[in-house]
Formats: C-alpha cells, sequence, structure tokens
C-alpha cells in the first residue's frame, strides 16, 4: 500500500519557545577540500527551518552524512554550518555529538529562533539499528518532532522512525509535505492524460516501478539501457548493448501488461550507437531493430526523440524517472537534455512535471532546468519506492499517516 499523503501538519503545532527535533537530509556532495559541491538539499530543507525561527522555536537539526562506520572526522557536518547559517540568516551553532549532556546543555541555552546542527547521527550505530534506548535519548532533546529528511524516508532508522515513538507530535515538514503531494498525491489522482518516462541503466531496478505505474499512466516511454532487454526480447539484434538476458521474458511481460491495461507503449525506434563505452566514442544513428555487432546503443536517437515529445505534447502530467541515455558524455545526452528541455515547455504550460530522483535529477540540474519543473525530488532512493507503491516507514511513523 502506498505511504498516504496527509500527515499531521506542522502549520497546526504551537511552537513558540518549543524545542523541536527537526530530522533533515543534509547528506549533501563534499569534495576533498570540504567544500559543498551541490547545496540542493540544504536549501530544500529551508523552508521548515525558517518558519520554525519565525514562530519562536528552538530548532534542533539532525542529520546524516554519508555512510560512516562509527565516528569517522571525514563525515562530520561542521563543513555545513557556513553553508546553513548564509541560507537562514542566522548563526547556526554546531555541537560535537547528537546525544549525551554536552548536546543538552547546548540545547538548553538555545534561544527562542535559535538553531543548533548535531554531529552526525549515524557516528553511533545504534542509528541505523534503530535502537529504541538511543531513540529515547535523541527524543529526550525536544518537545516536539518534525520530519523533513525525505530522502532518508526509506530508513527505519532511529531519528526517522524509532524518535516519533516517544517525542510527540511528530509531524511531517514542508519539504517532507512536498514530495508526498507530488509523488503521491499527483501520481494517484493524476490529472489525465498522465505520462511515465522511464530510463536509466536496467530493467531489473526499475521493475516495481514499471509494474507500479502501468496501473496508472495512459502513456509509457522508456529509454536508457533497458531498452536493449525489450529489443532482444522481441528477436532485434542489439550489438554490445547493455542487456538482462535473465529479463527477456520479463520484458515481453510488461509489454503484455501494457497492452491488457490499454497503456500505450512507447520504446525508441532509433538509437545513438557507439563503438565503445566511452565519451570519444564514434557514433552513428542506427534503426532500433538493428545495431550492428561491436556496437551498443548510448542514447535514444532522434526519430524517437520527436516522437516521444509528440507523445508528451498531448498529456497533462509527467513523472520521470531514469536518462534516456549516458547523459554523462555529451555525445549522448541529446536524448535526456531534450526530454529535460520538453519538461520544462511543458510546465510552462501548465502541465505538471515531477522529476522522480537519482540521476535524471542530476540531469536536469546539469541542462540548468531544474526550476522550471513543476517537482524535482530529493531522495533517489526514497521516491523509487514511492514510486513502486511502497510506504515509507518515516512517514508512517508520523502522526495521522
Ligand atoms: N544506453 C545505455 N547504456 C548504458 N548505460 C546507460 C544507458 N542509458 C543510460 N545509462 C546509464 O544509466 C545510469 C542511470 O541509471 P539509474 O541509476 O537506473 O537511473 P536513476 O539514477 O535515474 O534511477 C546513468 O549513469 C546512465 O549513464
Ligand atoms: O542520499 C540519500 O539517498 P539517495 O542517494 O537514494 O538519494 C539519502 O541521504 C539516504 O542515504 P543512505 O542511502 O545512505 O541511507
Amino acid at each position: 500500500m502506498a505511504t498516504k499523503k496527509s500527515v499531521g501538519s506542522l502549520k497546526e503545532a504551537d511552537l513558540k519557545g518549543k524545542r523541536v527535533f527537526v530530522r533533515v537530509d543534509l547528506n549533501v556532495p563534499l569534495d576533498d577540500n570540504f567544500n559543498i559541491t551541490d547545496d540542493t538539499r540544504i536549501r530544500a530543507a529551508v523552508p521548515t527551518i525558517k518558519y520554525l525561527i519565525g514562530h519562536g522555536a528552538k530548532v534542533i537539526l539532525s542529520s546524516h552524512l554519508g555512510r560512516p562506520k562509527g565516528v569517522t572526522p571525514k563525515y562530520s557536518l561542521k563543513p555545513l554550518v557556513g553553508r546553513l547559517s548564509e541560507l537562514l540568516g542566522v548563526e547556526v551553532k554546531m555541537a560535537d555529538d547528537c546525544i549525551g549532556e554536552q548536546v543538552e546543555k547546548l540545547v538548553a541555552t538555545l534561544p527562542e529562533g535559535g538553531v543548533l546542527l548535531l554531529e552526525n547521527v549515524r557516528f553511533y550505530k545504534e542509528e541505523e539499528k534503530n535502537d529504541p534506548e538511543f531513540a529515547k535519548k535523541l527524543a529526550s532533546l525536544a518537545d516536539l518532532y518534525v520530519n523533513d529528511a525525505f530522502g532518508t524516508a526509506h530508513r527505519a532508522h532511529a531519528s526517522t522512525e524509532g524518535v516519533a515513538k516517544y517525542l510527540k507530535p511528530a509531524v511531517a515538514g514542508f519539504l517532507m509535505q512536498k514530495e508526498l503531494d507530488y509523488l503521491v498525491g499527483a501520481v494517484a489522482n493524476p490529472k489525465k492524460p498522465f505520462a511515465a518516462i522511464v530510463g536509466g541503466s536496467k530493467v531489473s531496478t526499475k521493475i516495481g516501478v514499471i509494474e507500479s505505474l502501468l496501473a496508472k499512466v495512459d502513456i509509457l516511454l522508456l529509454g536508457g539501457g533497458m531498452i536493449f532487454t525489450f529489443y532482444k526480447a522481441q528477436g532485434h539484434s542489439v550489438g554490445s548493448s547493455l542487456v538482462e538476458e535473465d529479463k527477456l521474458d520479463l520484458a515481453l511481460s510488461l509489454i503484455e501488461k501494457a497492452k491488457a491495461k490499454g497503456v500505450s507503449l512507447l520504446l525508441p525506434t532509433d538509437v545513438v550507437a557507439a563503438d565503445k563505452f566511452a565519451a570519444d566514442a564514434n557514433s552513428k544513428v542506427v534503426p532500433a531493430s538493428g545495431i550492428p555487432d561491436g556496437w551498443m546503443g548510448l542514447d535514444i536517437g532522434p526519430v524517437s526523440i520527436k516522437s516521444f515529445s509528440e507523445a508528451l505534447d498531448t498529456t497533462k502530467t509527467i513523472i520521470w524517472n531514469g536518462p534516456m541515455g549516458v547523459f554523462e558524455f555529451d555525445k549522448f545526452a541529446a536524448g535526456t537534455d531534450t526530454i529535460a528541455k520538453k519538461l520544462a515547455e511543458l510546465s510552462g504550460n501548465g502541465v505538471t512535471t515531477i522529476i522522480g530522483g537519482g540521476d535524471s535529477v542530476a540531469a536536469v540540474e546539469k541542462a540548468g532546468l531544474a526550476d522550471k519543473m513543476s517537482h524535482i525530488s530529493t531522495g533517489g532512493g526514497a521516491s523509487l519506492e514511492l514510486l513502486e507503491g511502497k510506504s515509507l516507514p518515516g512517514v508512517l511513523a508520523l502522526d495521522n499517516a
């Protein structure tokens, strides 16, 4: 069963003078000099924090960074304090730990509207184990719990799930709510016609998403590496393209399911083939039905881009997960870039466009079109699970979930 859309509302909570434990997902990429290379997740966390500051709350921020095993200075949240302070317009204080006496003292000195960032919650193995005693220690720091960490909502960890059992009210933050509104709400009740574009490298990682979306969409466009498994299943020669031999029957059954459900399934009719998997490979456009030996399909071709674009022109809601080709190589980025531009254009015409996490988000950002979309998810794994129709433990734990 999909996670229900409606969760306890932050706007109904009494905040003045209250200590609020806010789980955010500040898991941002850092370079070797600890510079933040993409601050999207920090910016996405700002509206909830600003609201709390504006309503006189004492804000305690908790996040993980990376996947540390024990205390690992490389994964400290300290490098984030500057950017966070800048974006919030207040000086954020940093704690050396996330539980314990020192942290309690810092919380006690927090003024109304003050913000304290706790150290990486994954420095404790109890976090990922969802240890109840650890969750109780986190809970004891505050008067209420706000979960705004959508990117981590598919993890049943102490700070994302356990703490909600001991700290009430437990409500969703604005980012969490927005993600659910789009990835659950808009997908469950789409303005029709509703199209899904699914790409990425392998069909095996997208089976759940494709099957779940087949029950909802009018049009399904497939791109990326997974299409060659469909071609091979249909008896086409695919050269040395990526193929999952053990998924040939599955590909055929998905084609049948689409037919049975009256979904218009579009596979590219031409592809850009390369003589090696490299940015400087030689390339040529070939029909999807006959990729020469020694060549591999790395992008959808121009005829397919045109027919995909025309199909999208007829829609009112579009969800996109997974790039159309190897967009990391400029030579094979046209399919992904043109689809991103098409969605940006359609957004401007009132079409709801949702980018469901992962590499498709990176592609849209690379194309400079992030601001044009109705919604860009901040969670890869979490959005995939939602689109598969699964429930997220971090959401289920909240009041009114
Ligand atoms: N034709 C292709 N052959 C091989 N890899 C591909 C092809 N098209 C796309 N990819 C790769 O798929 C990767 C993204 O796959 P995936 O992780 O499934 O998507 P997402 O992260 O959006 O869910 C990208 O790194 C991209 O280079
Ligand atoms: O980056 C994250 O997920 P994502 O790469 O699936 O978007 C989240 O911060 C969750 O991190 P995790 O996969 O280490 O639990």
